[in-house]
């Protein structure tokens, strides 16, 4: 394991619509990042990439790897970046393999440093066994160019699933699966003292068929995860008006006050994702504007209570009137949550032993192709030098 460097200022960065604004980190979420930052210093890795400018010490500093270069860590495990899996915000997430398991390498310029942040959660999770958590296998600074983490690798993400649906949407069955199996990686989240700021489908994926974790789903990216409890284990109180956070599509109703947020607004945002897996779409959808966003999210409990709520099983507006009903302190009843969620699929006579709406496409896929996994569908596309296997853009429509 080698250093990761401290956390430089972020100038605040807003997107429309849903992308996530990533903010200056507090004083606490620098704190918590110092964790990571004074870990044992460990030999600098050796770095094996295309040769670089040396012009001057800054040119060589700063930048995102490329796919087909590779470097070693102080144990000498070689990593090589075989192909871009993904583009986030900040960084890039590449396909790489490692002790005969293909893995995921997420990156970011050495002076972003969100990633801290991201492996203290991991890492938290992982000393608590968390089961909805990638497994951190490394990390590290590469030459002060860029920070890397060494994550299990995944399948394609619920928001990429959910639009390769024929009708954009999924099951009543799949989509209370998934809820059942989100909310308890929220709750897991919590336990360990954290808030992930960001529920959305994006930043959730099923399991690996290959290793045997394609019924769990998975929460990745907590860039804007923060604590919400000090180091005695007592809650935070809120700080009032701390400005946007999170993604807006998603946000809760505090968010677009730029309230503090609290363990009910992970709640809240996965009470929206839910509802948009479902339906297929969000009353706001096509809406940029962050205000009216709001407006909508308030209309829904009001005017458009009727409309909004017609078309779901009722469990639905029960589990938004209990969100509404919690304060910013206040621990969420995941168990009544999830009682809901089971009565929904009881009610509708859903066998507990049910296949998720994508291995239903897969099956009729291999029948003709012999193709059975997602894994699979990454190793043809790497064998065809295809890159971006998530397509961001989409995401944005
Ligand atoms: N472990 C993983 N296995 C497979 N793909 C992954 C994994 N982690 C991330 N990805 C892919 O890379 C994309 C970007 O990852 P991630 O969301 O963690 O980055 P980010 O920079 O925080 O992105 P953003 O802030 O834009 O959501 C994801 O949408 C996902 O498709």
């Amino acid at each position: 394991m080698v250093q990761i460097p401290n956390t430089p200022t972020l100038v605040a960065e807003e997107n429309v619509n849903h992308k996530r604004v990533k903010a200056q980190p507090l004083a606490q979420e620098s704190a918590a990042m110092e964790h990571v930052a004074k870990a044992p210093p460990a030999p600098e890795p050796r770095y094996r990439g295309p040769a670089l400018n040396e012009k001057s010490e800054s040119s060589r500093k700063d930048r995102l790897p490329v796919t087909g270069e590779y470097f070693e860590n102080d144990k000498g495990d070689r990593f090589i970046f075989r192909q871009k899996l993904g583009d986030g915000a900040m960084g890039h997430v590449f396909l790489s393999v490692f002790g005969g398991r293909t893995v995921a390498i997420k990156t970011e310029k050495y002076t972003t440093g969100m990633l801290p942040m991201e492996i203290k959660v991991l890492l938290n999770i992982k000393r608590q066994r968390g089961s909805h958590f990638c497994d951190i296998i490394d990390y590290g600074t590469i030459r002060r160019e860029y920070n890397y983490m060494v994550i299990s690798l995944l399948g394609k993400d619920l928001y990429r699933l959910r639009a390769e649906q024929p009708t954009r949407s999924f099951s009543l069955n799949t989509t209370t699966k998934i809820a059942l199996e989100t909310l308890e990686a929220i709750e897991e989240l919590h336990t360990i003292g954290y808030l992930s700021r960001d529920v959305k489908p994006s930043n959730f994926a099923p399991g690996m068929r290959e290793y045997g974790q394609h019924k769990t789903i998975f929460m990745f990216d907590f860039g804007l995860a923060k604590k919400f409890v000090d180091r005695e284990n007592k809650k935070l109180k809120s700080r009032g008006e701390v400005g946007w956070r999170g993604t807006v599509r998603y946000g809760s109703l505090q968010a677009h006050k730029r309230l503090d947020l609290g363990r009910r607004d992970d709640i809240e945002c996965w009470f929206y994702m839910l509802i948009e897996m479902y339906v297929g779409e969000l009353p706001w959808r096509h809406m940029t504007d962050r205000a009216l966003v709001g407006q909508a999210k308030l209309s829904i409990r009001n005017e458009t209570r009727q409309v909004f709520f017609n078309r779901i099983p009722r469990q639905f507006e029960t589990i938004m009137n209990m969100i509404d009903g919690y304060s910013f302190e206040i621990k969420p009843e995941y168990r009544h949550l999830k009682a809901l969620i089971t009565e929904i699929r009881m009610e509708n006579k859903i066998p507990d032993r049910c296949k998720w709406d994508w291995q239903i496409e897969e099956s009729q896929h291999s029948e003709l192709t012999e193709t059975t996994s997602v894994m699979s569908d990454l190793a043809i596309l790497a064998e065809q030098g295809v890159t971006n296997y998530t397509d961001r853009a989409q995401e944005n429509q």
